[in-house]
């Protein structure tokens, strides 16, 4: 029993330790996994907080990535829109007070924005708060009594001080003040209406309204000035009545130039009215963003202003400069149909614009001296020539004044710049009326070439040839004759000539594109002018400057009453009625014409060739290519039939050599006649070299004259076959032309020797060149009162009177010829039925 028992102890014993063993395992097992849970907790714990911290850092860096891209699109948008601020008011539109200015308009630009503030932006310099009124708005503000009247006057001061003066014309509305709120504005000349005036105020202003539309829809152009109306009303209701014309008002003034600002009373809804709520800080123009509003401007600075416009409005605007007579983009135009430009402005600062075409064809332009004709002109061609290019219009100028006026248009020593247009330029020509012969006589050909080209197109006037011939070049031509009546002055064969010749141009140039502009002092003297109805018919357009005289009709008495510097442009002949006054710019600053020039010059298509310059004054040198350089021609060289001996240069738009052939004929010699001694000895230089520079030659020189010994040893020298004889010989035939070239013949020569030089010379090629100081001189070394001149074929006269020519010259009586300086007669019996002048070439340049 006992021991059954101990066996079950026993047996007990042994389960209960298997069952601790077990249950130590088990624990083991999990404490184990209990470990590994708590390690695997760790673990997940560490990587959140690591995942966390990374959530954190891209979370800070996508932040300030956003923050960084967002100041950078707000600083460029807000860049973008203060420059737009910028465009949109300008001047005195937007300039803070202390630096406010008022400011010139743009000639023709539209009212901008005008500035109440400034707009606070996040991380950005704050923006102009801008709001619209001329030509844009009506303004309703909202808010405390005196900060609107100080915005009222801040905006009133930016519209005015941006337009001209008189642009803007302000009536005010103030019952509770009687106009005290706006009185510094008051030497402007405002209305002010006092409290019971509202009524008829308003009733006027849609009368006004009801004008312009009529004005408009006649088809003009909407009237200046803007009316502007400030209502400042301390009690919001209106009188029925009022309201109605209030809302009216609204609805249609802007379109008419009519502006409301309104203050204490709303304006109805529309969309031209822009609110403005000072307690809100808003605006419907800036929208959410927060306005905050500039100070009134300070008083002083009202007060001057106002001042200062009363006065320049009692003065009017200041004249138009010249660059205002530029348009914006030169060479723009095409002149098929006629040239038009502006030469100045009325007084109301608008452009005037003179037209030039089929109608009117042709301007006279009269004022007595120092009236301001070349300063017209100067300014007419500024304008022409900014718009009209090179293929467009052609300039020919010539001035009968003492003076360089035309010399700008051409390269000179200081400037290489051309007026790129000018194809000619006359500058002190007043000596030489035969050059403004040649220039008429050129314009007499070029209307004839044109007059072809039209009847071969079966065109009738400009327009239709160059529509017809668009591969030629017809650029319209203006031809611009200053102090004309020296052209047309006298009673001889250049005034007829140069009559027929502007008759014709007058009639026939109208149709082919030729214009002509006279310019002159006094035009009533010039009978060649009254007394051809077909002449002075043809210039319908007038310019009158300041007490011109019968530029105008006779009872057209508005050139007299003109100011300085003002012109009266009548495009009818003249006829009172027909008057615009204009007031010229000054377009005599030699600086600023370069600088316009220049800028053409530089546009200039290829090829475009300098102008020709004909000066008066100017002594031509003998060209290079009249004198024997280079290879001298030998024996075997073969000579021309008739060799041509240049004498001078010939008064023409071409600038060429006057020339005498020298043939096998009788009567082939050449008497220099006159005691200028330089200028004699330089005819017979230019002559002689001339033929050595032709072909194989022989000359003899004879001196006779000691003051000629200089020149005549200088020829020598250059010359490349000649001899020196201190007596007239009879050379033996040479085979080669043979030229006597004599200095002062007159002196002493035999008489015998000369007559049979002159007379059986030519036929041998023995020409004589001879310089004689008097005609009579001349026909005593042929022998006596009685001796003929046949063997004179051709002469020029120097300081020779035209009645002492007679012996030698076919017509009784001898020619008109009244010597000048450096200038000389030419005549050639067997070319010319009338001498021509001719310009002496300097040969050297030093008269020893
Ligand atoms: N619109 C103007 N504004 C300012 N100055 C002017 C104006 N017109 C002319 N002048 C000046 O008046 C002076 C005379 O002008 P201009 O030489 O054009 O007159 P003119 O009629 O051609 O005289 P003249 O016949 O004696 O040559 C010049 O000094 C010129 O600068």
């Amino acid at each position: 029993m006992v021991s059954h028992r101990n066996a079950l102890v026993a047996a007990v014993r042994q389960e209960l330790a298997e069952a601790r063993g077990a249950a130590r395992a088990v624990l083991a097992a999990a404490e184990t996994a209990r470990g590994e849970a708590q390690t695997r907790r760790q673990l997940v714990r560490d990587a959140y907080g690591t995942c966390l911290n990374q959530l954190a850092e891209a979370r800070e860096t996508a932040r300030r990535d956003i923050q960084r891209r967002f100041q950078y699109e707000t600083a460029k948008l807000a860049g973008n829109v203060r420059r737009v601020a910028a465009l949109s008011a300008t001047g005195a539109a937007a300039a803070p007070w202390r630096l406010w200015a008022p400011s010139e308009p743009e000639r023709g630009g539209r009212p901008g924005l005008l500035r109440i503030g400034t707009l606070a932006l996040d991380d950005a310099a704050p923006l102009p708060a801008l709001i619209p009124l001329l030509d844009a708005a009506h303004l309703d503000l909202a808010g405390p009594a005196p900060a609107a009247d100080g915005l009222i006057t801040g905006l009133l001061l930016r519209a005015l001080g941006s337009t001209r003066p008189g642009d803007v014309q302000l009536t005010v509305y103030d019952p509770e003040h009687l106009g005290g709120t706006l009185a510094a504005f008051a030497p402007l000349g405002i209305s002010f209406v006092g409290p019971g005036g509202l009524g008829a105020m308003l009733d006027e202003l849609v009368e006004h309204i009801c004008r312009v539309n009529e004005t408009v829809l006649a088809g003009n152009a909407l009237p200046a000035p803007w009316r502007v109306v400030v209502l400042l009303c301390d009690t919001p209701e209106l009188a029925a009545g009022h309201r109605a014309q209030l809302d009216r008002i609204t609805r249609t003034g802007v379109t008419c130039g009519v502006h409301l600002i309104v203050r204490g009373a709303r304006l109805a809804d529309h969309e031209t009215v822009v609110r403005i709520d000072l307690d809100a800080k808003k605006c419907d123009i800036t929208g959410e963003l927060e306005i905050s509003f500039d100070p009134p401007p300070p008083a002083d600075r009202v007060v001057s202003f106002c001042r200062e416009t009363a006065e320049r409005m009692r003065a009017g605007p200041p004249p138009a400069q010249l660059a205002d007579l530029s348009p914006a983009t030169f060479w723009a135009e095409s002149s098929a149909h006629g040239l038009t430009a502006p030469i100045g402005d009325s007084t109301d600062g608008s452009l005037i614009e003179v037209p030039l075409g089929d109608d009117p064809p042709h301007a006279l332009i009269g004022g007595p001296s120092g009236s301001g004709k070349t300063n017209l002109i100067y300014a007419w061609l500024a304008a022409l020539a900014t718009r009209y290019g090179p293929s467009e219009l052609a300039l020919y100028l010539l001035d009968f004044k003492e003076g360089v006026s035309f010399a700008r248009f051409v390269p000179g020593p200081r400037d290489p710049s051309w007026l790129p247009q000018v194809r000619l330029a006359g500058i002190n020509v007043n000596g030489d009326r035969e050059f403004g012969l040649a220039m008429l006589r050129h314009l007499g050909e070029e209307l004839r070439t044109r007059a072809q080209a039209a009847k071969r197109h079966d065109a009738t006037k400009l327009a239709e040839l160059r529509a017809e011939d668009p591969a030629g070049v017809w650029p319209r031509i203006v031809a611009v004759v200053d102090e004309f009546q020296v052209l047309l002055g006298g009673r001889d064969a250049v005034a007829d000539e140069a009559v027929t010749l502007l008759e014709d141009l007058a009639r026939r140039g109208r149709s082919q594109g030729i214009h002509l502009i006279l310019a002159s002092q006094d035009v009533s003297g010039i009978e060649a002018l009254w007394g051809r109805s077909g002449l002075i018919g043809q210039f319908t357009l007038r310019i009158a400057l300041p007490k011109a005289r019968r530029i105008l009709a006779d009872n057209n008495l508005a050139a007299a009453v003109i100011p300085r510097h003002h012109a009266v442009v009548n495009t009818e002949s003249g006829t009172a009625g027909a008057n615009v006054v204009v007031r010229l710019p000054d377009a005599g600053d030699r600086l600023i014409w370069r600088t316009l020039q220049r800028r053409l010059w530089r546009l200039r298509p290829e090829g475009c060739e300098e102008p020709r310059l004909f000066d008066g004054d100017a002594v031509p040198r003998l060209p290079a290519s009249c004198r024997p350089a280079g290879l001298v021609p030998d024996a075997a060289t073969p000579v021309g039939s008739s060799p041509g001996a240049v004498l001078g240069e010939r008064i023409d738009v071409a600038a060429r050599p006057a020339r005498l052939r020298l043939g096998r004929m009788p009567g082939r010699n050449l008497a220099v006649l006159g005691t200028r001694t330089d200028e004699a000895c330089d005819v017979l230089a230019a002559a002689a070299l001339s033929l050595a520079a032709q072909g194989p030659a022989h000359f003899s020189i004879v001196c006779l004259d000691p003051d000629a010994a200089g020149p005549a040893a200088r020829l020598i020298a250059e010359l490349p076959s000649a001899d020196w004889f201190d007596a007239l010989v009879e050379a033996p035939g040479l085979g080669i032309p043979h030229y006597v070239i004599g200095y002062a013949l007159d002196a002493a020569v035999d008489a015998g020797t000369l007559r049979r030089l002159l007379t059986d010379g030519p036929e041998q090629r023995t020409h004589v060149l001879g310089w004689w100081r008097s005609v009579s001189r001349l026909r005593d070394s042929l022998g006596g009162p009685a001796s003929r001149l046949d063997a004179i074929g051709a002469w020029v006269a120097l300081d020779v009177q035209g009645a002492d020519l007679a012996p030698l010259y076919p017509q009784p009586g001898g020619p008109a010829w009244y010597p000048r300086s450096r200038r000389a007669l030419f005549f050639d019996r067997s070319v010319h039925r009338t001498p021509e002048v001719i310009i002496p070439y300097e040969v050297n340049s030093d008269h020893t």
